[in-house]
Formats: structure tokens, C-alpha cells, sequence
């Protein structure tokens, strides 16, 4: 008979199903399974444990690959183009101002690509604001079935500090590019002058020589023009491109540390959406709006200087026109700035839905789930494409009511300039000037409205990035002692503890517990009793709901922050593990991504792999993993698992990852890598075997979601209480 105590390698049998946590295939609700769908690839690799709970410095290996091609380094491929010619234009409408039936080219994209097209002298880009059916901008459900509410939404305050700090270094470049459009918009200007000059000249019947100079000016306006709007579109594409790249950038780093209780709630598909498709519209925007509303507003006072100029009432007849712009401005920003947000919300929630139905694509093809899911999708884009016609249409009112404040204003400096020249007080040259100075406030005055539009999308798009980054833990922190036990070598201390998962009943009821600097803490219990829970606090990965994990003072989710001291401090490794593309050494070199090759042959043998990696066609280069590369199976997918944590070599070892059935060969060659790796470290490991307990240094016994006993191993077995009983049910099934 074996006895009690035998080591994790003589613990070849079967723990009871009742006594301690089921198999892999029977946990219901294990943390780190769940981690993946919430997580991006290289956040999971943190959440799901091969997860290195701070690995972030190598996880951009692992980034979601549209992320990472979006990254900064590249930029958005489309440099921006010079602002106002960017500006798509709207057909000039009947007064009244009725949508069309405007039906967005292409809703999947999120933007109505159905902005009209330009007549002459066309008003700017039809507005894309998305209608919300009431008047909030707060963050809509993520899922359709309304269960998870997105990430959070960054306010006004928060967006602008984060603006200005990713402005840094740029403002010169900013301020140059404004200059350039200014001078832009002055030089357009000269086109009206000269032709009231040559009507003039032809009018008085004056010879060619009259000629020379409206025409010289005219040639030299566009030459410098060309020159101008050049210099504009290169500077504003510099700041533009390396603000929204550092923004994008922030968002990913803080994305891939965020907790991963956030990201469940938020869901995977609205982050994608915010790092790609919101940073994407603010660069858009940014890159438009920016130029156009600077050329428009100059182009504006300039008109109206000049026409003050030839006449004060040409000036009062085209200001008749103001009070109609003001009232529809007002008008649509009420209307359409809170729906921004909105419409952006349910785009994310399109996003998520569609994620969610690939990502389970072998789940719902075998349990033929496709038609359900596939509704799901379908009401979400429904949701999205509400936004995109509701916004099409309030687009189209706004610029039909432009269009008769135009109609107005021109009416009026029409009737001016008859009546001046009839009463000698203007002559033909001027009145023409005239009419062409408020004609080419057209296009500048829409733009300049229309660019609040663009302004408020790239607003609501700036704030849901900036969003990303609230949860995130703060770059200031992570090195600063500041919880219980705040001196050098006090371990992990954990202090009162429960963890609720979304507004569920708690599942941890007040944890205290004190593991000293390389001690081996076992937790053991029951399926369900809150052993991975507890895992996951202790590494970091989520934030307690009430109390405090510290390592040496400094709370353990701090500890994750990529580039902090104390990002290598703490390793989780869970059930789930993640096989990234690429080849077997660089799946290794996520945790150290200098380490020569023999320190990774010695992380492989210490863990029990040196044998099947020696195996393998090119060894450490052999490409592993999904699409082409060579399948591991569970246990060496595990041990690569285990070889990653002694390579990053943190103090603490929070181990939550046997799903090996217990007896095995399998089990044991784990154990004793689980061994290997928790070796000369603080170590806390659950224990899904009974054997892992064995060679504690105290066990924790949790029943729902409490501690019912702690102790040695042996201590707890002569106590006769829990422990003793799981242990007794342990033995007999190995007998
Ligand atoms: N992501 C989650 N969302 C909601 N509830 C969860 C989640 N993860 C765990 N729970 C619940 O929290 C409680 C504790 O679960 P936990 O996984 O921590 O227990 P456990 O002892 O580790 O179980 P096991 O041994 O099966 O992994 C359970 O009631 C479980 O249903």
C-alpha cells in the first residue's frame, strides 16, 4: 500500500471527482479558460497563464495581428491628404432638406460610405453622425443580448491631458502646419479680386494691358497655393501620424495589461475596434478637420473683411446669413453629439458579436449552434446600421438648412449690389467681388461646420482609446510599496479579500493569508471552492473586488505593468495555455527574449521536454503551434508552459495548471516539472492532485470561497478535518 506521504512522483493514482477539483474537461468555470475570449492573443498569454503575469516587454510578439500591423511603426497606410481636398462634399440640396433614402454604401464598416457626392461649390462631407435613440453617452451592452457593458469611456478632462501629453515634441510642426494654411486660405482669396478686377476692366472697355496684373495674381496665387497646401499636408501628416501612432500604441500596452476582468466585461471585439477603427477616425479626422477648420475659419474673416472693405453693406447683407447657420449648428450638434458615442458603442458591439461567433466557430459548428449565433450577429449590425441611416439623415437636414441660410445670404448681397450700382455707390468690378466672396464662403462656412462633426466623431473615437488606458494600472505605480507588509521581503500578504465576478455573488468571503519569501503555499478544495480564483488574484491578473494581494507592499496588479521593475516578479501559469505562431524558440524567448539557445535547452530539460524538443525536425527552430507548424500535444504544450517561467525567472510562482489525470506518467513528469519551477521560490500552487500538497509548506484548505483550515500537510492529516478527509478519499482512490 502506498503510503501518505509519497512524493508527487509515487502519486500514481486517481483523486476522487468529489474530492478535489475535476478534470480539465469538467471545470465549469475556470478563470483561465475564460481568459482567452476576453483577452487579446498576447493579453491571454498573461490571463491564461503561460501567461507570464508580466510579460508584456515580449508580448507584442503575440499581439493580435491586425493590432500590431496598425502599430505605430507602420502607421495608418493612407497618409493623410491635404485637408480640404480630403473633404468629401454633399450634393447641394433642396431647401427643404429631406434625406434621400441615404443607405450607407458600407454599413460593415462602420461609416456611412454613403456621404453624397459634391455639386459645384458643394457643402463639405455629409456628416456621419450616428443618431442615438436617446441621448447618452454612456457605453451601450457590448452584446447584443445586452449582458456585458463595454469598457469604459474617458471624459473630456481625461481626453485632453492625454492629448497633450501625446503632443509632446510636436507643437512646432503643429503650429508650422497651421501657418502653411492660413497662408493657404489668404492666397484663395485672390481669385475673387482679380475677377472683379478683369469684369471691371472689360466692362470700362479698357485695353489687354488692364489685364496683366488680376491675371499675374491669379498665376501667382496658385503657384504659391500649391506650395502652401503642400507644406500643410506634409507637416499636419507628421503630427497626425505620430500622435495617433502614440495613441494607438498607449492603448494597445495598456490593453494587454488591463485586468482581465475588464476585458471579459468590455469584450475582445471592442478593444480591436478602439486600438484599429477609432484610432483610424481620429487620424482621419484629425488630419482633415484640423486643415480644413483653420483654412475655413481665415477664409471666413478674410471674405468678411473684404467685403466690409468694398462696401459695409455688402458685409451687413451676407451677415444675414448667420443667424440661420448658428440655429442649424446648434441644432445638429444637440442632435448628433450625443450619437456619436452611441453609434460608436454599437459598432463595438458588432465587433464583439462578430469575434465571439469566430472564435467559438468549431463550438457552434458541432453543436450546429450557427443559426442562433449567427442572429446574434445579425441584430448587432442591425444595431449598428440603425445608427448609420439615423445619421445619414440628420446629415442631410443639416446641410438642406445650410443650404437656405446660403440662398438667403446670397439673395441679400444681391439685392445689395443692384441697388449700390444703381445708386453709383459700388460699381460692376466690386458688386462681381462681391458675389464671388460670398459665394466662396460656401464651401467654408459648411466646412467649418461641418468640421464640428468630424471634431465630435474623432472625439468620441479619442475618448474610447483614451478609455482603454483608465483601467490600466497606473505607470507611476507598480514599483511603490503601498499596501500591508510594505518592506523588502515580506512576501505575499493577503488582506482581506473577496472577489465577486461582475455583480454575481461573491465566491471569495475574506481572505487573509501570509506566504513568506520562498515558502510553498498549497491551496486545495473542492471544484468550485475558489482555488483559481484566489490563483489569479494572488499573480495579479485581477484586481480583488474589496481588500488588498501585495508582494512586498506593492499590490500585485500593479506588478504587471509592462517595463515596471516589478513586471517579471510574479508568473502565473493556468490551465489554458497559448501556443503563439512562430517557432519553438520563440515561443520561448516570450519570457526572456535575449536567452541564448542553451538556456533554453536547460529551461526544456529542467521541465522534462528536452527529450521530445530534440525530436523535433529543426529542434528549437521548428515552427509549433496552428497554421502549419507542428502540433503539441497538452502536456508539452504545458511543459513549454513551465519552461517559459524559469526563464523569466520571477520570485513568485503562482501554479494552477495540472489537468493531467493523476496516476498518470503524464501527471508525474508534471509534477515534477511543477517542482522543478516553484524550486528556491515563493510558490503558491493548487493543488490539483493531492501529491502537489504533500511537499508544502502549509496547505490551505477553501470551502466556498473560504479558508476552513490551514497548516502543515502532516498537521492538517493528524488534525482529522478537511484535509484529513480529502486526504484519506485521495489515498483510498489510489489503493
Ligand atoms: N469567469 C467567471 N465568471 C463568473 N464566475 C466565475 C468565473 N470563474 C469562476 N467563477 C465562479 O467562481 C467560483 C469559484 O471558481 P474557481 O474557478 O475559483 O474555483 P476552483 O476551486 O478553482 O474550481 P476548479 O478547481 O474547478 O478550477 C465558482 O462558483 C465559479 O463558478
Amino acid at each position: 500500500m502506498t503510503t501518505p506521504d509519497a512524493t508527487p512522483g509515487d502519486a500514481p493514482t486517481h483523486v476522487p471527482a468529489d474530492a478535489l477539483a475535476d478534470a480539465p474537461g469538467d471545470a465549469p468555470a475556470d478563470v483561465s479558460a475564460q481568459a482567452p475570449a476576453g483577452v487579446p492573443a498576447a493579453a491571454s498569454a498573461d490571463a491564461s497563464g503561460d501567461a507570464l503575469a508580466g510579460a508584456p516587454a515580449d508580448s507584442s510578439a503575440g499581439a493580435p495581428a491586425d493590432v500590431s500591423r496598425d502599430g505605430p511603426a507602420d502607421g495608418p497606410t493612407r497618409a493623410p491628404d491635404r485637408p480640404r481636398a480630403e473633404t468629401p462634399v454633399a450634393p447641394r440640396q433642396d431647401p427643404s432638406g429631406e434625406a434621400p433614402d441615404s443607405t450607407p454604401a458600407d454599413a460593415s464598416c462602420g461609416t456611412p460610405a454613403g456621404a453624397p457626392t459634391a455639386a459645384p461649390g458643394g457643402a463639405p462631407a455629409a456628416p456621419r453622425a450616428v443618431p442615438p435613440p436617446e441621448p447618452s453617452p454612456e457605453p451601450s451592452p457590448a452584446d447584443p443580448d445586452g449582458a456585458p457593458s463595454l469598457l469604459p469611456v474617458a471624459t473630456g478632462r481625461q481626453t485632453r491631458a492625454r492629448l497633450r501629453v501625446a503632443l509632446r515634441g510636436r507643437w512646432g510642426a503643429l503650429w508650422a502646419a497651421l501657418a502653411a494654411l492660413v497662408l493657404d486660405s489668404c492666397l484663395s482669396l485672390a481669385g475673387p479680386v482679380a475677377i472683379g478686377r478683369i469684369t471691371q476692366a472689360v466692362t470700362d472697355h479698357r485695353g489687354s494691358g488692364a489685364l496683366v496684373w488680376p491675371v499675374g495674381l491669379l498665376a501667382g496665387a496658385a503657384v504659391a497655393g500649391a506650395l502652401t497646401g503642400w507644406a500643410a499636408t506634409v507637416l499636419l501628416a507628421r503630427v497626425v501620424l505620430t500622435v495617433t501612432g502614440r495613441l494607438r500604441e498607449d492603448a494597445v500596452a495598456a490593453a494587454l495589461v488591463l485586468p482581465v476582468d475588464t476585458v471579459e466585461t468590455g469584450g475582445t471585439g471592442d478593444l480591436v475596434a478602439r486600438v484599429s477603427g477609432d484610432t483610424d477616425r481620429v487620424s482621419e479626422a484629425a488630419s482633415g478637420a484640423l486643415g480644413d477648420f483653420a483654412a475655413a475659419a481665415l477664409t471666413i474673416l478674410a471674405a468678411l473683411a473684404g467685403l466690409a472693405a468694398l462696401d459695409w453693406r455688402f458685409a451687413v447683407a451676407g451677415l444675414l446669413a448667420v443667424p440661420l447657420q448658428a440655429y442649424t449648428l446648434r441644432w445638429y450638434l444637440r442632435t448628433s453629439r450625443p450619437l456619436y458615442a452611441a453609434g460608436r458603442t454599437a459598432e463595438g458591439g458588432r465587433a464583439s458579436a462578430l469575434l465571439g461567433a469566430f472564435t467559438a466557430l468549431p463550438t457552434l459548428r458541432a453543436l450546429r449552434l450557427g443559426p442562433g449565433r449567427h442572429a446574434r450577429v445579425a441584430a448587432a449590425s442591425r444595431d449598428a446600421m440603425a445608427y448609420e441611416f439615423r445619421a445619414a439623415r440628420a446629415a442631410t437636414r443639416f446641410y438642406g438648412r445650410l443650404n437656405l441660410a446660403e440662398f438667403t445670404g446670397l439673395s441679400a448681397i444681391l439685392l445689395a449690389a443692384w441697388w449700390l450700382v444703381r445708386t453709383g455707390r459700388a460699381d460692376i468690378g466690386a458688386a462681381t467681388t462681391a458675389a464671388l466672396f460670398f459665394a466662396g464662403l460656401f464651401d467654408p462656412v459648411n466646412i467649418l461646420l461641418g468640421t464640428f462633426d468630424s471634431v465630435q466623431r474623432a472625439a468620441a473615437a479619442l475618448a474610447r482609446i483614451v478609455g482603454v488606458t483608465l483601467h490600466a494600472p497606473d505607470p507611476a505605480r507598480g514599483t511603490r510599496p503601498s499596501g500591508p507588509g510594505s518592506r523588502p521581503g515580506t512576501g505575499v500578504v493577503v488582506r482581506g479579500v473577496r472577489h465577486r465576478y461582475g455583480d454575481g455573488p461573491d465566491v471569495l468571503h475574506g481572505i487573509d493569508l501570509d506566504l513568506r519569501p520562498g515558502r510553498r503555499l498549497a491551496v486545495v478544495g473542492a471544484t468550485g471552492s475558489g482555488k483559481s480564483t484566489l490563483a489569479a488574484l494572488i499573480a495579479g491578473t485581477r484586481p480583488p473586488s474589496a481588500g488588498s494581494v501585495t508582494l512586498d507592499g506593492v499590490p500585485t496588479g500593479d506588478l504587471a505593468r509592462p517595463g515596471a521593475d516589478g513586471d517579471r516578479r510574479i508568473a502565473l501559469v493556468t490551465q489554458e495555455h497559448h501556443l503563439f505562431p512562430g517557432t519553438l524558440a520563440d515561443n520561448l524567448r516570450l519570457a526572456s527574449r535575449g536567452a541564448p539557445d542553451s538556456a533554453l535547452e536547460a529551461a526544456l530539460a529542467a521541465v522534462g521536454a528536452a527529450d521530445w524538443a530534440a525530436a523535433l525536425p529543426d529542434g528549437l527552430d521548428t515552427v509549433v503551434g496552428r497554421g502549419g507548424g507542428i502540433r503539441l500535444t497538452a502536456r508539452q504544450t504545458q511543459q513549454l508552459a513551465l519552461a517559459r517561467v524559469l526563464l523569466l525567472d520571477p520570485e513568485v510562482v503562482v501554479l494552477d495548471e495540472a489537468t493531467a489525470e493523476a496516476g498518470s506518467d503524464t501527471a508525474r513528469g508534471l509534477d515534477r516539472a511543477a517542482l522543478a519551477v516553484t524550486e528556491g521560490r515563493t510558490a503558491v500552487v493548487v493543488a490539483h492532485r493531492l501529491s502537489q500538497a504533500a511537499t508544502a509548506d502549509t496547505v490551505l484548505v477553501m470551502e466556498d470561497g473560504r479558508v476552513t483550515e490551514r497548516g502543515r500537510p502532516d498537521e492538517l492529516r493528524a488534525a482529522g478535518g478537511a484535509y484529513a478527509r480529502l486526504w484519506e478519499s485521495w489515498a483510498r482512490g489510489r489503493r
